[in-house]
């Protein structure tokens, strides 16, 4: 007999009966089964398919009491589902900057009267890589060649030639504490306090979820979120001259998209298998963008690439004839954004100045030429007649080396508004504008052919840390990735930089300026590039090729909205692609977002602070951010995962030598099978209420989820029966909380209700479930013999 209890919403109501002799019952057998219990618990996460479970001594840092291990919402850290244990920790930062290490950071007042500071003159000396002509992409990136030694690179923890920086395991101060208000002062020359830090903020990512409940995906594959990579060098005024990526930047590798499957000319191998199946397409054959496929099944989602190949789609699309420019000179710019970019609207008008300056093709004519070379149009018209004509057989508007299609057989929405950009481009008063003279500092100019066949690192490898961070084959060294993935997951355990003032707090325009939260020294890739003796096909450059493996937009079934997915099998360590925006400073971002209508519409920022305590004391305009909200690329669709997401983001310096500004590449953190969606753990923190980005409710699934007390309505709470299953003890580690009265207590002090009393023996052991089909409302069951997960439909039927 099951007795269950639903709750809608808050409303709840719980069974006298619930408590009695089950509770009895289980609090006998409890300790008997003690040890079996997690010997089946461990036998059960090995089936799951989850890369790995977290450290098994994880903690929740605002939950000491607890003993048991848990995940979740860590107050000092963004990131942090699992928190691990002191015991695990580090002393200290193998690499620290012995600087002022007392200094606690203060809030400051805010300097009213201070100048803003102009972006400096650009000094171009030379503008363009000589050309090599014949001279094709290096092609296979997961190609056939061997690897050797595996030298793993050491941690790259302060910025040329100075200082390692400080790790900061730190004991907590108030972040928010009234009391320390100082007034601003005066900056020194570095500006820097790499004091151990109590709120380890990883204030990389400048999402901020909202509550929302949430879907458990534990029994929905996962997929990987894709990478960004960038690329430019950044020239003030960067129009004529430097050229614009415009109409010229492009296409160059449309045509070597293989319909066959076969190696293209660019060395990118087209993906296999996938391709050619006989797939039931959300697109039809002819391309056009059909939202009128709802309510289909998941497995009826199919990569639409194969098709399109077989239909003359792709000839009608363009490879369309979209003009031809080297790709070095389009590497060699980074495109400018009119300052009359406000960024808040651009979206939904075609600003013909905007398109031109950074190189976008002008839509309108695109429109027509597209129109005119297939009549069934390939277009996506929004409803509302915003001006968002995205191309379902290739969202990029071949502006990729592959075709990047998009699919929706979840409901009837459009793809957002946005204009795709294939790399950054500066909005307004970001300072990435570099002499080339200066960028020649750290390449290996008297190198030759490919440097990763040297027996010794060269110049670019030794800013990597002093080895090559990627294998003959194109993948990040396991070992680099490794520590990468660490700093994602477990970011306590590595070195964070504190500002003296952090240009993060003096965007926020608060009377007071907040300490800083600190900054996660992050490792940083330096690829080989134009300055470099080497050639184009040099091993050490990966990201500034582009995207090479098969992704597709897709319409996620579990309320994500889009997402993106691999058509291919993709192997650990490899490039997918790089997160590509607006560049905006910091101040410029908290402005768009103030001004937006709803800050929701801002939900793709990324701080690019992975080495600002290298940087000395950042100025306004050297506190970067990139914004896709309004121009980028395929990044803008990858979706957040807590904690075990499929990519992981690294820094990439390839053109520039001042870390402020700097390239965000995602790689595959593990083997992604073909048709996995591609997540990225964005950082976020889910307790800062502060942030000015509004939050979304998390739904990424994992049982890690670091939004999971919000997301109520995935949830389930279920008594424990000495007989449970090893799937309700295995939720019942994850949530870290051993006792049973605790979980019940915590669940309703989560919602502000307080646990009833009498329905229910507190030897009990209640836990939370995640189940995926449990979406409106909370089940509440005991069962008399093994637990058994159903939803509250299912339930109900049965009775
Ligand atoms: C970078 S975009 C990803 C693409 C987005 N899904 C779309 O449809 O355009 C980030 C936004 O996607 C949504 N999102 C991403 N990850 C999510 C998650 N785990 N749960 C719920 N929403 C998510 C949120 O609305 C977030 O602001």
């Amino acid at each position: 007999m099951i007795e269950f209890f639903c709750f809608d919403g808050l409303n709840y109501s719980l069974s006298a009966s619930l408590g009695g002799s089950l509770a009895t019952q289980a609090s006998e057998q409890k300790k008997k089964h003690e040890i079996t219990d997690k010997e089946e618990m461990d036998e059960e996460a090995q089936m799951h398919e989850e890369p790995e479970r977290p450290l098994k001594r994880l903690r929740l840092r605002n939950q000491n009491d607890h003993v048991s291990p848990s995940f979740g919402l860590g107050e000092t850290s963004s990131r942090g589902p699992p928190k691990v244990e002191e015991a695990d920790l580090p002393e200290t930062c193998p690499e620290q900057r012995s600087q002022d290490m007392t200094q606690s950071p203060q809030p400051l007042v805010r300097n009213k009267g201070k100048q803003p500071v102009l972006p400096k003159p650009v000094s171009i000396q030379d503008s363009f890589e000589p050309s090599q002509p014949g001279a094709a992409d290096r092609t296979e990136p997961f190609a056939t060649r061997t690897e050797s030694d595996l030298v793993p690179p050491p941690v790259r923890l302060t910025g040329k030639g100075k200082e390692p920086l400080l790790p900061q395991i730190a004991p907590g101060i108030s972040v928010r504490s009234p009391h320390a208000v100082r007034l601003k002062e005066p900056m020194g020359d570095t500006g820097i306090v790499l004091s151990p830090k109590p709120h380890v903020h990883d204030s990389r990512a400048l999402i901020k979820p909202k509550d929302e409940p949430f879907t458990d995906d534990i029994l929905q594959s996962e997929v990987p979120s894709a990478v960004i990579h960038g690329e430019p060098l950044s020239i003030e005024n960067s129009s004529s001259a430097n050229g614009s990526i415009g109409a010229s930047d492009g296409p160059e590798h449309i045509v070597s998209q293989s319909v066959d499957g076969e190696a293209r000319n660019d060395g990118v191998l087209a993906s296999s298998n996938e391709r050619r199946t006989d797939c039931k397409l959300a697109n039809n054959v002819d391309g056009n963008w059909e939202p009128t496929h709802a309510n289909k099944s998941q497995e009826t989602i199919m990569p639409a690439v194969d098709l399109l190949k077989q239909s003359n789609a792709l000839d009608a699309l363009g490879a369309r004839s979209l003009p031809h420019v080297p790709v070095d000179v389009a590497e060699s710019q980074i495109p400018r954004l009119p300052s009359s970019s406000n960024g808040t609207d651009d979206c939904t008008q075609t600003d013909k100045n905007t398109i031109e300056n950074i190189g976008e093709i002008d839509e309108e004519k695109e429109q027509n030429s597209l129109e005119h070379a297939n009549p069934h149009s390939l277009l996506v018209q929004q409803p509302d007649d915003i001006k968002s004509l995205h191309d379902a057989n290739d969202i990029a508007k071949g502006q990729e080396r592959v075709v990047i299609s998009l699919v929706n057989e979840v409901n009837n929405e459009c793809p957002p508004s946005f204009h795709y950009i294939p790399k950054n481009a500066v909005f307004q008063n970001a300072y990435v504008n570099f002499s080339l003279a200066r960028i020649g500092e750290n390449c290996c100019s008297i190198c030759l052919g490919d440097c990763l066949s040297s027996s010794t690192p060269c110049a670019c490898a030794n800013e990597t840390g002093g080895d090559f961070a990627y294998t003959l084959e194109g993948l990040v060294k396991d070992e680099f990735l490794e520590e990468c993935i660490s700093m994602n997951r477990d970011p306590q355990k590595h070195c964070h930089f504190y500002c003296k003032e952090c240009p993060l707090e003096r965007s926020k325009n608060d009377d007071i300026i907040e300490p800083c939260k600190g900054h996660l020294v992050r490792k940083f890739i330096k690829e080989c590039w134009w300055k470099c003796g080497c050639s184009k096909q040099c091993g050490n450059r990966v990201v500034q090729r582009g995207i090479s493996c098969n992704l597709q937009v897709f319409m996620t079934p579990g309320g994500k909205g889009w997402g993106l997915r691999t058509l291919e099998d993709l192997p650990k360590g490899a490039f997918v692609c790089e997160y590509v925006g607006e560049i905006l400073t910091n101040a410029e971002l908290f402005e768009r977002v103030s001004k937006s209508p709803s800050s929701e519409e801002h939900a793709y920022p990324v701080l690019l602070d992975a080495d600002w305590g290298s940087e000395g004391v950042l100025k306004d305009e050297e506190a970067l951010c990139l914004d896709a909200t309004h121009y980028g690329n395929v990044a803008r669709f990858i979706n957040h995962r807590c904690f075990d997401s499929n990519l992981v983001e690294i820094p990439v310096e390839v053109e520039t030598p001042d870390h402020h500004y700097y390239h965000l590449a995602f790689f595959t953190s593990r083997k992604v099978q073909a048709l996995e969606e591609l997540t990225w753990d964005y950082g976020i923190d889910f307790d800062d209420h502060d942030h000015p980005v509004k939050a979304f409710k998390c739904r990424c699934g994992s049982k890690f989820c670091r939004n999971i007390k919000r997301s109520s309505s995935v949830l389930c709470m279920v008594s424990v029966h000495p007989t449970t299953s090893s799937i309700a003890r295995q939720a019942l580690d994850c949530r870290g909380r051993t006792s049973p009265v605790k979980v019940l207590q915590a669940f309703f002090a989560d919602r502000q209700c307080t646990l009833p009393t009498g329905n229910y023996s507190p030897a009990d052991s209640f836990i939370f479930v995640p189940v995926t089909t449990c979406h409106c409302r909370w089940q509440f069951y005991s069962a008399g013999g093994d637990l058994q997960l159903r939803t509250v439909t299912q339930i109900e039927s049965e009775l």
